[in-house]
C-alpha cells in the first residue's frame, strides 16, 4: 500500500465526505477535561474508472490540529471533482486531512494482502489513569500483552506516585511501562517522577510538560537518565521535524492520524531514523486500519510496540472493528469494513 499522493497524474476522482459524531463508551478522563464524543468525517475519492478508497479526519482539537468544520470547509472548497494536484495544494496545517486524504486514493485499496500475511506486531494496553489502573492491569497481563500505557497527571501527584510501585510490583519481568502525563506536569512534579523512574523498566515517559515549556522539556531531557517522548509537542510532522533538528533524541509518538500522508511520515523516519511509536488518535476502526494496514509493511515504523491497545472505544462493533488484542496480524484488518462504515453514514 503507498498511501501518499500518486504524482505526475491528473486523473480526475469523484470527491465526497461525510460527518461522523460517535458516543465514546467510557468518555476519556484527560488534562483537559472529559472527552465523551467523537466527531470526525469519512472521505471517499472514486476513480474514474471505478475504483474507490476512503480516509478519516479524526482531528483532536487540543492537540492544535484543525478542527472538524475547519476540515469540513476545505472539502466544501474542494468540490466533488477532485485531481490529485488540487488536493495537495490543502495547506501543510490541515495534517488529519491531508492523512484522511492520501488514504482514500484508490491505487492504495488494490494493495497485495498476501504481503503482510506474515507479520505480528505487539501492541500496547492503555491502562485507565488513577487506582483502576491496579484492577484493569491483571486481565491484560493474562491476555498476553507485554507492554502497558498509564495515564498520570490527572489525580493527585503524590497519590499517583505511590501508586507508581503497585504498579510496577505487578508488572512481570519481561514487560514494559509507559507513562504519559499529557503535559499536566509542573517542572517540579516531573523532576520527582523522573528520579523515582531511574533503574525502573519504564520504556519512557511521554509529554511530561506542556510543549509550550520546551526549554523544560530539553532540560528534564538531559538531567534523567529514563527516556523521555514528545506527543502533544509533535502532533504535526513539521513539528517533529523541528525538535528533531533543534537535537531531540528521545521518542516521537507520532499520531498518524494527525500527521498528514503515510508516506511523508514514513520517508522521514526511514531517512533520519527517528525514534517513533506509532499511536492512536482514538480513530474509528477505519482510520486506524489504514495505519495498521500501513504499519504492517513498514518495519522502520514499528520498532517499538504500537500504541493502538486503546480496546472499545465506541462500544460498537462496527466503528471499533474487531477486538485488538496484544498482537497485530493482517487477521485484524480483513475484519474492518470501510464500504459498510461509509454507507451507514447514508
Ligand atoms: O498511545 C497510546 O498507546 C494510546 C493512545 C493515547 O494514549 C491517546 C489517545 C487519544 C488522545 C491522546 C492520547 C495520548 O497519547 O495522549
Ligand atoms: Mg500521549
Amino acid at each position: 500500500m503507498s498511501a501518499g499522493f500518486p504524482k505526475g497524474r491528473s486523473v480526475s476522482y469523484r470527491f465526497s465526505y461525510r460527518a461522523y459524531r460517535l458516543p465514546l463508551r467510557f468518555p476519556l478522563r484527560t488534562a483537559h477535561g472529559l472527552w465523551a464524543e467523537r466527531e470526525g468525517m469519512i472521505v471517499r475519492l472514486q476513480a474514474e474508472g471505478g475504483g474507490v478508497g476512503w480516509g478519516e479526519v479524526a482531528p483532536i482539537p487540543w492537540f492544535g490540529t484543525e478542527t472538524v468544520a475547519e476540515a469540513e470547509e476545505v472539502c466544501r472548497g474542494l468540490g466533488d471533482k477532485v485531481t490529485a494536484e488540487a488536493l495537495q495544494t490543502v495547506p501543510e496545517r490541515f495534517g488529519c486531512l491531508r492523512f484522511a486524504l492520501a488514504c482514500a486514493f484508490p491505487a492504495a485499496w488494490l494493495g497485495d494482502p498476501a504481503q503482510q500475511q506474515a507479520k505480528r506486531l505487539p501492541v500496547t494496553a492503555l491502562l485507565p489513569a488513577g487506582r483502576a489502573v491496579l484492577d484493569a492491569m491483571p486481565p491484560k497481563l493474562e491476555s498476553g500483552y507485554l507492554s502497558f500505557k498509564w495515564k498520570v497527571g490527572v489525580g493527585d501527584p503524590a497519590d499517583e506516585l505511590a501508586l507508581l510501585d503497585d504498579v510496577l510490583a505487578q508488572l512481570p519481568g519481561y514487560a514494559k511501562l509507559r507513562l504519559d502525563a499529557n503535559g499536566a506536569w509542573d517542572r517540579r512534579t516531573a523532576t520527582k517522577w523522573l528520579a523515582r523512574c531511574a533503574d525502573r523498566p519504564v520504556e519512557f515517559v511521554e509529554q511530561p510538560l506542556a510543549p509550550a515549556d520546551e526549554d523544560g522539556l530539553r532540560g528534564l531531557a538531559g538531567d534523567f537518565p529514563v527516556t523521555l517522548a514528545l506527543d502533544e509537542s509533535v502532533a504535526r510532522l513539521v513539528e517533529a521535524k523541528r525538535w528533531q533538528a533543534e537535537g531531540w533524541r528521545g521518542v516521537f509518538v507520532i499520531k498518524p492520524a494527525l500527521a498528514g500522508p503515510l508516506d511523508e511520515l514514513a520517508a522521514w523516519v526511514e531517512t533520519t531514523k527517528a525514534d517513533v511509536v506509532l499511536s492512536s488518535a482514538i480513530e474509528t476502526a477505519l482510520g486506524r486500519a489504514a495505519v495498521l494496514r500501513f504499519a504492517l509493511t513498514r518495519a522502520e515504523l514499528t520498532k517499538r510496540a504500537l500504541g493502538f491497545g486503546v480496546g472499545e472505544v465506541f462500544g460498537d462493533r462496527r466503528w471499533d472493528g474487531p477486538m485488538l488484542g496484544p498482537v497485530l496480524d493482517a487477521g485484524w484488518l480483513a475484519g474492518v469494513n470501510s464500504e459498510e462504515l461509509w454507507n451507514t453514514l447514508n
